[in-house]
């Protein structure tokens, strides 16, 4: 079996990955055609020959523009259950998705049409695939924490149906401290958290996220490995980092793939996992950033078990469901060890 047959096959969870950043062209094409919504592009090369960013705001810019082509019900649907099917396609077992519902429901879309498409869609993957899922409803950093607050006592009723919460968006201007009173009040009502820090902020963003913040994991994190201290603290504490490389690559965050610090991050005790962010936007969906990255970093198959083991063990998922994926992941690692 080739590493990238091993990569394909093994059990992993995916759980950095915003909904709205998995709207393929010809997805978007379908739905400017249904909803009578007018686009610059007229065929999916020429949506493809848009996607060349210059940092984040220039990615963001666009990612926003594609919001405003999912209306109804049915287009949150979709669009969730067309990456789901791809993710169960990749071996993925498990996959938490962002939402960014500000983004919506500033548009004038009700709750109840943005999370009925995007639950029963989740549900579906469930029974027909066998893959779990959960809901990250993520917060647009550049919005005013109190409409944050707002929204997350407006989401009460779904709560069992939310698997926590996230915060992403322009992060330069924006900092971890400006999101305080929302963390604080997510942990009271008992939410696992998540924050976008170090993509394009500083190490200080880092460690104010995880010191202030409190979250659960940390989006990203790249930013940490320019301070040695944290990253000491951070790999004795074992918090869970979802790296996304190419993303990372297409948003000029690293200038190559031989030089993201994936690897030196694994090799300082990180607990890393690797995500795909934004598939549709950044060329890749989970398997095509562990094989670019496989290529790129000379990673072996000790580093890939260890990426689908932290994958597994970082997400919000029951502790009997986790240990029998693990299980499943030794087993098939074995097999091509002896192979
Ligand atoms: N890479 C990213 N960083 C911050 N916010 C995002 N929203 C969607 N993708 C994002
Ligand atoms: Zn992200």
């Amino acid at each position: 079996m080739s590493l990238n047959a091993f990569i394909q096959s093994i059990p992993k969870a995916e759980l950095h990955m915003h909904l709205e950043g998995a709207i393929e062209p010809a997805l978007m094409l379908e739905l400017a055609d249904r909803n009578g919504v007018s686009l610059p592009w007229q065929s999916e090369a020429q949506i493809k020959e848009a996607y060349r960013f210059t940092d984040l705001q220039s990615f963001l810019d666009l990612f926003y523009q594609g919001c405003k082509l999912l209306i109804t019900r049915e287009d949150f649907h979709d669009l969730t259950r067309a990456y789901y099917q791809r993710a169960h396609r990749d071996g993925i077992v498990h996959a938490e998705v962002f939402l960014s519902l500000q983004s919506h429901l500033t548009r004038g879309i009700a709750l109840d049409t943005i999370l009925d498409g995007v639950l029963s869609a989740i549900d579906d993957a469930a029974r027909t695939d066998q893959i779990s899922g959960g809901l990250l409803i993520g917060i647009q950093r550049h919005r005013p924490e109190d409409d944050a607050i707002a929204l997350l006592e407006r989401l009460h009723p779904w709560r069992d149906r939310i698997a926590g919460f996230g915060l992403g968006g322009a992060e330069r201007g924006n900092p971890p401290a400006k999101f305080a009173r929302f963390f604080a009040r997510c942990k009271e009502l008992g939410y696992r958290t998540t924050a976008h820090a170090g993509e394009e902020g500083p190490a200080e963003y880092v460690r104010d996220t995880v010191h202030i913040l409190k979250v659960h994991r940390i989006d990203h994190g790249n930013a940490a490995m320019n301070d040695p201290e944290l990253v000491r603290e951070l790999a004795a504490s074992k918090i869970p980092f979802t790296v996304c490389p190419l993303s990372n690559l297409k948003l000029n965050v690293v200038a190559s793939l031989e030089s993201h610090p994936l690897r030196a991050m694994l090799e300082a005790g990180l607990h890393v996992t690797v995500n795909s962010d934004d598939p549709a936007f950044f060329g890749g969906y989970l398997n095509e950033n562990l094989i670019a990255c496989a290529d790129a970093l000379e990673l072996d198959v000790n580093h890939l078990h260890r990426l689908a083991h932290n994958s597994l063990t970082a997400a919000f998922m029951p502790a009997a469901q986790r240990d029998s994926h693990l299980r499943q992941l030794d087993a098939v690692t074995a097999s091509y060890r002896a192979n």
